[in-house]
């Protein structure tokens, strides 16, 4: 039996109809629906969108009347956006840069996002990587044809300050520190101090909700609690840890590493102390002097992190007690930036009454910015959002410095900026493994 004729509506335009199941006939919905025809798709392929009322029973049906004809079948995690990968229509910077966009929740993961998924970060790549591809060229075309000492020296003499000046720029955005990871993953900031100080009361002040249980016991906090915070566009991640010292119960004392581990990889830690109990533990001055007070030392701190030490409980101080009384510690340096990172003088700060919260927050903002301006300029850090793509621009780095070692020698010198050129593709996917296709297009959800 010949199939029957069907008539497609227009490509890419609304058509308002109704779905129908083709077993039942049974009407589904009355619903827009568009057709693409391949190329000019998502995925380059011919598709059909159906926007459908959003019940879930609408929803079922539909899907269920559509897996019923012969050679449907449900999308994977990905699936779409893979299928537009293998055509050529998104680059694998294009393609995280999708994902990141999706997944943003804050300011600065949208704007860092949009730099890859609009392809503008995927133009740096492949303007670098054409400049590769012109200097191997050259070399691989002396090694093919040409004779000629004097033309083979002067070729390879040619090609090398272009490539050393590559080198450079690439060196240069390795080192320009983290910043694109530290927009995607967020700025870690650990509130720790001795048991009962108040972090967890601190943590539900910032959050704006009751998210951690507070106790009068001391100890009370064991696992780490994590939430995240926008704060100023970025995107922070505050973790509240077991108070820090030595115990004999084997929970608390699993709490306790675990509150070390987490004070290990913060950014920013907050330094969080009683402030009666300083005052009257007479140490105040080393408090000031950057001590996490209980059974912690200073120097578990590295360089690399910013500390804020904040002494809580103000309200219970009575007057003129307490640092308030001696002219410090109220706020703390709230400085212009280029007085350099905030100071380690105490903020003092009630959780109970809120007295100095608003200075405390400024102050973190101010913190997480220090943290992302030692990470380099927006746009460029955005090259750099993922493990990934610092291991392939290392990997490049390195075959350009061998490079260098070797420029003369054109056989040596092809074989380096070959696996030059290979590296810098792996992160758009034009020499692309399995194995990083798989894992890239793993953090889709259905449906993209
Ligand atoms: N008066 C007063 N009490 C506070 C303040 N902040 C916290 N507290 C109280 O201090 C006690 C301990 O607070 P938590 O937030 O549980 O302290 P913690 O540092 O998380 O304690 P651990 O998890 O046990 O290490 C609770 O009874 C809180 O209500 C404050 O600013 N003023
Ligand atoms: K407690
Ligand atoms: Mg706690």
């Amino acid at each position: 039996m010949a199939p029957a004729l069907v008539r497609l509506p227009a490509p890419r335009l609304l058509h308002l109809v109704e779905v129908v199941d083709p077993a039942s006939g049974q009407l589904l919905d009355k619903a827009l629906v568009t057709r693409f025809s391949g190329p000019r798709s998502y995925t380059g392929e011919d598709c059909v969108e159906f926007h459908l009322h959003g019940g879930p029973s609408v929803v079922r049906s539909v899907l269920a009347a559509l897996g019923s004809l012969p050679g449907l079948r449900p999308a994977e995690p990905g699936e779409f956006t893979r299928r537009a990968f293998e055509a050529g229509k998104l680059d694998l910077t294009e393609v995280e840069g999708l994902a990141d966009l999706l997944a943003a929740g804050t300011q600065a993961q949208h704007r860092q996002a949009l730099l890859h998924a609009t392809g503008a970060v995927r133009r740096r790549y492949e303007g670098w990587r054409a400049r590769l591809l012109t200097a191997l060229a050259a070399v691989e075309a002396v090694i093919d044809f040409g004779e000629d000492e004097g033309i083979a020296d002067e070729v390879a003499a040619g090609v090398l300050p272009d490539m050393r000046a590559l080198r450079a720029e690439l060196a240069g955005f390795l080192g320009g520190g983290q910043r694109g990871q530290l927009v995607r993953d967020g700025v870690r900031v650990a509130l720790v101090g001795p048991p009962n100080a108040g972090k967890s009361s601190l943590l539900n002040a910032l959050a704006g909700r009751d998210a951690a249980i507070v106790s009068p016991f001391p100890g009370t906090t064991r696992d780490v609690m994590e939430l995240e915070l926008e704060l100023g566009g970025q995107r922070v991640i505050l973790a509240d840890c077991a108070g820090i010292r030595e115990t004999e119960d084997p929970v608390e004392a699993e709490g306790v590493r675990r509150a070390r581990a987490t004070l290990a990889t913060a950014h920013i830690v907050i330094q969080l102390r009683d402030a009666q109990a300083v005052w009257a533990s007479d140490d105040a001055a080393a408090t000031q002097a950057g001590d996490l007070g209980g059974d912690s030392t200073p120097g578990e701190l590295s360089e690399a992190q910013l500390t804020l030490s904040v002494w809580n409980k103000a309200d219970l101080l009575a007057e003129g007690q307490g640092p308030r009384g001696q002219g410090f510690g109220m706020p703390a340096d709230l400085a212009p930036r280029d007085r350099g990172p905030p100071s380690t003088a105490p903020l003092l700060i009630s959780c109970e009454t809120g007295e100095g919260l608003d200075d405390l927050t400024q102050l973190l903002g101010r913190a997480v910015e220090d943290i992302l301006a030692q990470g380099g300029d927006p746009e460029a850090a955005a090259l750099v959002t993922r493990a990934r793509h610092a291991a392939a621009l290392s990997r490049c780095v390195a075959a350009l410095e061998r490079y260098e070692g070797v420029w003369a020698a054109l056989e040596l010198a092809a074989e380096e900026l070959r696996g030059a050129t290979r590296a810098l593709g792996a992160i758009s996917g034009v020499v692309d493994t399995e194995e990083v296709l798989d894992s890239v297009f793993s953090e889709f959800c259905i449906g993209k």
